[in-house]
């Protein structure tokens, strides 16, 4: 892709925590309605990666452009307002309010409304009553996402959807992460630990490995690279 056409650029990116580096000149394009998952062991960098387009670590080099504007001045609720849409690692729904309540409260103007999330969530509407502290794991983490949508980003970042959720519930939001992008056209960056899943989710995918990227591709060439997943993943196949 042209870097003019992208949607969020990273030019050689340095970033981390007070005077610790954990990024370290990353750079990588994505173009509307391009889907990347983020590979790599733990602590690689990769919610660092995240954090880091959402405002909320140092820049210390390189450029972030969204939509060709460098946002390195923007926090992170300017950032969401831009249109960058986080999915935390700690889904952090509100535990007191009402699934309902929850997704119209964080409500923006635009093409993502309460009947498309419940269309995309068929549970989360049999559970509009409910408290956020009444719901599963799997609900909780499908709030997360819907409450994000409601925001009506451009981009989602999600930081490890499927952690600690059973295989039918990974099942269920994985398919709903994948409709995200192939029917809705939504640009993702999803961030997962394990390769079979991360692949399935998005159409291009990079490693990190301490900070760095260690190997860009597709990911249907990923998956046919068991030496490379062994590599950087210690997994020998993503079967
Ligand atoms: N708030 C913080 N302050 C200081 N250091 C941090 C902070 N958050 C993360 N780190 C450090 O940054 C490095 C990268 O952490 P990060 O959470 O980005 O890795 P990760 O690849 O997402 O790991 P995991 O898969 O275990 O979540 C680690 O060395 C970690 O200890």
């Amino acid at each position: 892709m042209n870097a003019t056409d992208s949607l969020l650029q990273l030019e050689h990116v340095r970033a981390g925590y007070g005077d610790a580096m954990v990024l370290d000149d990353l750079s990588f394009c994505l173009g509307a309605g391009d889907s990347l998952a983020v590979l790599g062991r733990n602590g690689v960098g990769k919610t660092t990666l995240l954090e880091t387009l959402m405002g909320n670590t140092r820049l210390t080099g390189g450029r972030i452009l969204w939509q060709g504007r460098d946002i390195a001045r923007l926090d992170a609720c300017q950032r969401s307002r831009a249109g960058l849409g986080w999915v935390p690692q700690e889904r952090e729904v509100f535990a007191s309010l009402t699934v309902e309540e929850n997704l119209t409260v964080v409500a923006c103007r635009g093409p993502w409304t309460l009947d498309r999330v419940y269309g995309l969530f068929p549970r989360l509407r049999e559970r509009r009553a409910n408290l956020g502290n009444e719901l599963s794991g799997g609900e909780q983490q499908m709030l997360a996402v819907g409450r994000a949508l409601m925001t009506n980003p451009r981009l989602l970042l999600l930081d490890e959807p499927m952690e600690g959720l059973a295989p039918i519930v990974v099942e269920e939001l994985g398919a709903a992460i994948i409709a995200l992008h192939t029917q809705e056209g939504m640009t993702t960056i999803v961030v997962e630990q394990h390769p079979v899943i991360a692949l399935a989710m998005a159409s291009t995918a990079i490693i990190l490995d301490r900070g760095r990227i260690v190997h860009q591709s597709s990911s249907a060439a990923l998956r046919a690279s068991p030496e490379t997943l062994d590599r950087w993943l210690n997994v020998a196949a993503a079967e």
